[in-house]
């Protein structure tokens, strides 16, 4: 379990985290989303205690990770998948973190089977790929067996063989009643992987709740139409209070109304409806709602519809 309270970092005028405080759970994976500056490195950085904080403390199973004896055992963190540039092999690399820690070469071998280097464990690191790197980064993390694992986005640079193997591997450390803690920008892969989310946007913590709650509760519903009369249904539901717009011929979505709504006005005016489908919204769309007063670095669209869904009046 990892515990942040009153958790403070300023760089002198910038405070990149500001007075956060929450609790990442064991036995469950726990995504930590954020738009790009708003904090996410920093706090990983405190709670690995590569950064101290300026107030507030972060405890790793109950001590800050320093005071623990053994940290890679305790912890096993992947921050920075290209830091590592060394003329060792992969196999070497391993072999010397685990003589920090007196862990046996045998788990170092089982570590290059489990993350798939078993092929270039003999290679140098300096050649890898992004994603061998991400692979060697994802096994120096396991090493020591530990009960929390904090990846700073795992997936990057991961062909989509790799991203299904993370994905896989992180939600069985869970299964174990592990904690693990990821971040990450891609917001599909988070829905398939995260239990738990905790939002970040600059520096202080804008949600935290399981994700289902945090996509029922931000980004907007829909329900998708099909209809012989498309325009006058659509006339009909615009007036009763709802967004509507045509997707393709005789397909609306419709949102602000719901599925009752749109059928009594149909049936009020005759108008035959032959498919309704509630669209929940997704990831993408909740974070993108909650996240966009936080934007640091916004970018402007081009084409005059940036958010998709987000069109047809909201
Ligand atoms: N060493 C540093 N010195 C000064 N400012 C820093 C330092 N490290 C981070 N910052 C600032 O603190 C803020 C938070 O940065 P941080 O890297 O934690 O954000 P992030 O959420 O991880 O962003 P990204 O998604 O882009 O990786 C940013 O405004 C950043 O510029």
């Amino acid at each position: 379990m990892i515990e942040a309270r009153g958790l403070t970092k300023a760089y002198g005028e910038k405070t990149a985290v500001d007075n956060v405080s929450f609790t990442v759970e064991a036995g469950r994976v726990t995504g930590f989303l954020g738009p790009n500056g708003a904090g996410k490195s920093t706090t990983m950085r405190m709670i690995m205690g590569l950064d101290a904080p300026t107030a507030g403390s972060v405890t790793v199973n109950g001590e800050p990770l320093a005071k623990h004896a053994a940290p890679l055992r305790e912890v096993g963190a992947l921050l920075d998948a290209k830091a590592v540039h060394t003329s060792r092999t992969a196999y070497n690399h391993l072999l010397a973190m685990a003589a920090t820690h007196s862990i046996p070469s045998s788990r170092v071998r089982e570590v290059i089977e489990m993350t798939g280097l078993g092929s270039v464990a003999k290679k140098r690191v300096k050649g890898f790929s992004l994603g061998m790197g991400q692979r060697l980064g994802i096994a120096a993390a396991l090493l020591g067996d530990p009960q929390t694992i904090i990846l700073d986005e795992p997936v990057n640079g991961l062909d989509p063989e790799g991203v299904i193997w993370v994905r896989d591997l992180l939600k069985n450390l869970a299964s174990e009643g592990r904690t693990v803690f990821l971040s990450s920008h891609l917001m599909s892969e988070m829905a398939l992987t995260a239990d738990h989310l905790i939002v970040i946007g600059r520096g202080r913590i804008i949600a935290d709740a399981p994700i289902a709650a945090i996509i029922k509760g931000n980004g907007q519903a829909r329900t998708r139409v099909r209809s012989e009369q498309p325009e006058r249904l659509m006339q009909l539901l615009t007036g009763a209070g709802g967004a509507v717009e045509i997707i393709e011929p005789e397909v609306l979505e419709v949102s602000g109304l719901d599925t009752r709504d749109i059928a009594r006005t149909a049936a009020e005016n005759q108008i035959m409806v032959y498919e309704m489908v509630p669209l929940q919204a997704s990831l993408e769309e909740a974070y993108l709602d909650l996240t966009k007063d936080e934007v640091e670095y916004q970018s402007h669209s081009t084409t005059g519809t940036s958010v998709p869904g987000k069109t047809g009046g909201n």
